[in-house]
């Protein structure tokens, strides 16, 4: 039986971790972190009347019911191997020897797993991410990856994550981008204040390992099907991603084993063969699943054309 999503309570992490004094790596203990229900505020259009039915619902959808079981109380332990890709807020990183309350897990309940793992100025994107994971867990294994939870540990002043050094961002600004929607929308959550003003946390996200970006070049009219149903999957929780659409944000199915099974989409049934990542920037809206496809939709057809086109200047 796969693994319930929230059965870890604690992860150590070996190589992530240095002692700045001695320059050895030490095993981190983070702690599973929970997100309120409010940290992400919504972005709410009034409906004037029914006739905008078509394009705005009566309120933002309510996040549909948690199939979890009570969470849980395991113990992993892994240590970080190779590099998997980075972007403004996070670094991402394969595990290996991962072992689940001691024991080596059975491939048929823990996948291979990766952790990203929040750049120091952006814990609040990291925790935003959080929110809609949990969000979207009904998504989990068929549009989006399996998250396995958000977990924090506190750095004390002689310690400090090598990572953050060496995978620097390339976009150095120190506003907090990912608020920008919030305070627009509604008052930044106050976790989120004091999360972004600190610099001495180690926050990561564990999630399951999906397979290698969107290749730039042409992609069968299948593959563009495929993908445009992540959107539409998303779509149907109220939840708007058209800032973020470009081929690094967009994987392949997991590969590598040990791989869980891709799951039917609970809207179109659809089993896919991509996943969506990326979730710092997006909105829980009400607007409609058709309104969010007449943004979503042309966003996704620039992307294919300039992936092909890049794909046929760089072969
Ligand atoms: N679950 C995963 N499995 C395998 N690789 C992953 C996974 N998540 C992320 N990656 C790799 O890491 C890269 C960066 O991840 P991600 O987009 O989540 O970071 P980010 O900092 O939020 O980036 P952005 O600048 O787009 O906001 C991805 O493009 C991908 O190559």
């Amino acid at each position: 039986m796969a693994l319930p999503q929230n059965a870890i309570k604690i992860i150590t992490l070996e190589g992530v971790v240095e002692n700045n004094a001695t320059h050895k790596l030490i095993p981190a203990v983070l702690h599973r972190m929970t997100t309120p229900l409010n940290l992400v505020p919504s972005c709410y259009d009034p409906r004037p009347d029914p006739s905008w039915a078509k394009t705005l619902l009566e309120s933002v959808p309510e996040r549909p019911p948690s199939h979890l079981p009570p969470p849980g109380t395991s113990q992993l332990h892994g240590h970080l191997a190779g590099f998997l890709g980075d972007g403004r807020s996070g670094i991402v990183f394969e595990l290996d020897n991962v072992q689940l309350d001691g024991s080596t897990p059975d491939p048929c309940s823990v996948p291979r797993l990766v952790v990203k793992i929040a750049r120091s100025n952006r814990l609040a994107a990291l925790a935003r991410e959080a929110w809609f994971y949990d969000e979207m867990e009904c998504l989990q294994g068929s549009s989006i990856a399996r998250c396995y939870g958000w977990f924090e540990m506190e750095l004390s002043p002689h310690e400090t994550v090598p990572a953050w050094e060496a995978h620097p961002a390339e976009d150095t600004t120190e506003e907090d981008y990912a608020l920008d929607d919030d305070k627009m929308f509604g008052t930044v959550h106050p976790d989120q204040l004091a999360r972004s003003a600190r610099r001495d946390v180690i926050s990561v996200l564990l999630l399951e390992q999906l397979g290698p970006r969107m290749p730039l070049g042409p992609l069968p009219e299948s593959a563009k099907t495929d993908i445009t149903s992540l959107y539409e999957d998303i779509s149907h929780l109220g939840i708007a991603v058209v800032q973020d659409i470009r081929p690094q944000n967009i994987l392949q199915a997991p590969q590598y084993q040990p791989c869980l099974p891709s799951l039917p989409s609970p809207f179109t049934h659809r089993v896919h063969s991509w996943r969506k990542i990326d979730f710092e920037l997006a909105m829980k809206t009400n607007l409609t699943p058709w309104q969010l496809s007449t943004d979503y939709k042309p966003e996704l057809e620039r992307m294919f054309e300039d992936a092909e086109l890049d794909g046929a200047e760089d072969p």
